[in-house]
């Protein structure tokens, strides 16, 4: 008998996002083996040991390895959780505010993965920009973006404790920009198989709301980031098939759109949208296009990691 392909996910970024994804794989028993990879050695290493200890107390048989970006190239899939150093002070367009301190991050993780064969999820914010930008700076094919469908989430459990019904009757779906942007397709979202009348204001502001309430507590947003990473990677490996909302290229633009995946390969599935949504999903795509355009623009700063 053959045996099993030993399945590798690689992690990059070992702070808060990079820790829980990792310890949900060590946990979950997803993939076989883990390489950690970080701005640093030493803190990549330091994560490895940290979640060695995890896999002998919790007798996991998932193996953590600290490794450099470029020997990443061996994993399956690899999750970019990498951020710059800065102080962010926005208070509207909170993610667009990561913009110019993590694009030459992304860029020099990309030119360093130039060529990679497997799946990549990028959860850098701003995300749908940051999606965009390492996959043509990489030419990787195979790049998707982590955002609307941690959105989608928000969106099932706030809808289902606004209208008192269990969060798995409720589907639908955010789609657009991960922020400000964000489009919720009310008119088909349904309860127990029946459209449902969304209050849309409410569900707004608790969509808005929600990150800020989480980082004010606890200061990152982890958790629910890491869910969405390990349910992507679920159906991008082809463990099993469905759907996530995920920043891909569509018709041109990168943004957050559900993608049907069925033995690991995606395909669109835009829903109907009624008028309004199909505004404000172009208005995002326009958006988002001069956003990454004039991002574009501006010259990229070297990468000086002594300052990250
Ligand atoms: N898309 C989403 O849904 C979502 C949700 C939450 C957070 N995020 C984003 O994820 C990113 C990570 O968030 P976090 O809270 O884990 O940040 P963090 O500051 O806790 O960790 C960032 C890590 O990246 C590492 N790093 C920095 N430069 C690097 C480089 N050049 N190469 C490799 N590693 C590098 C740092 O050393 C650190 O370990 C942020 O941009 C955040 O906004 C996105």
């Amino acid at each position: 008998m053959t045996p099993e392909p030993v399945v590798t996910v690689g992690v990059i970024g070992a702070g808060a996002v990079g820790q829980t994804v990792a310890a949900g794989l060590v946990a979950s028993g997803l993939s076989q083996r883990l390489l950690i990879a970080s701005r640093t050695l030493d803190q990549a290493a330091a994560l490895a040991a940290d979640l060695e200890d995890m896999r002998q107390a919790a007798a996991s048989p998932v193996r953590s390895e600290a490794r450099q970006v470029a020997e990443l190239v061996s994993c399956q899939a690899t999750v970019i959780a990498a951020r710059a150093v800065f102080a962010n002070t926005r208070t509207s367009e909170v993610r667009m505010g990561g913009a110019d301190a993590n694009a030459p991050v992304i860029r020099a993780l990309a030119t360093a993965l130039r060529g990679y064969q497997g799946t990549v999820l990028v959860v850098t914010n701003p995300v749908d920009l940051m999606t965009r930008l390492f996959a043509e700076t990489s030419g990787c094919r195979r790049v998707f973006g982590i955002g609307s469908n941690l959105d989608s989430a928000r969106y099932r459990i706030t809808l289902a404790r606004l209208l008192a019904v269990p969060a798995d009757a409720v589907h639908g779906h955010v789609i657009g920009e991960h922020g400000d942007g964000a489009v919720v397709c009310a008119s088909t979202t349904t309860v127990n198989g029946q459209p449902a009348a969304v209050p849309l204001p409410e569900v707004g502001a608790a969509l808005h709301d929600r990150p800020g309430r989480i980082r004010h507590g606890i200061g990152r947003t982890r958790c629910g980031p890491a869910g969405a990473v390990l349910s992507t990677l679920r159906k991008a490996l082809g463990l099993v098939d469905g759907t996530e909302e995920l920043t891909a290229e569509y018709r041109g633009d990168w943004l957050g759109i559900p993608l049907r995946f069925t033995a690991g390969e995606p395909i669109a599935c835009l829903p109907a949208l009624d008028p309004d949504e199909d505004r404000q999903l172009a208005a995002a795509a326009v958006k988002l296009r001069t956003a990454y355009s004039s991002l574009a623009a501006r010259r990229p700063t070297s990468l000086n990691l002594e300052t990250m």
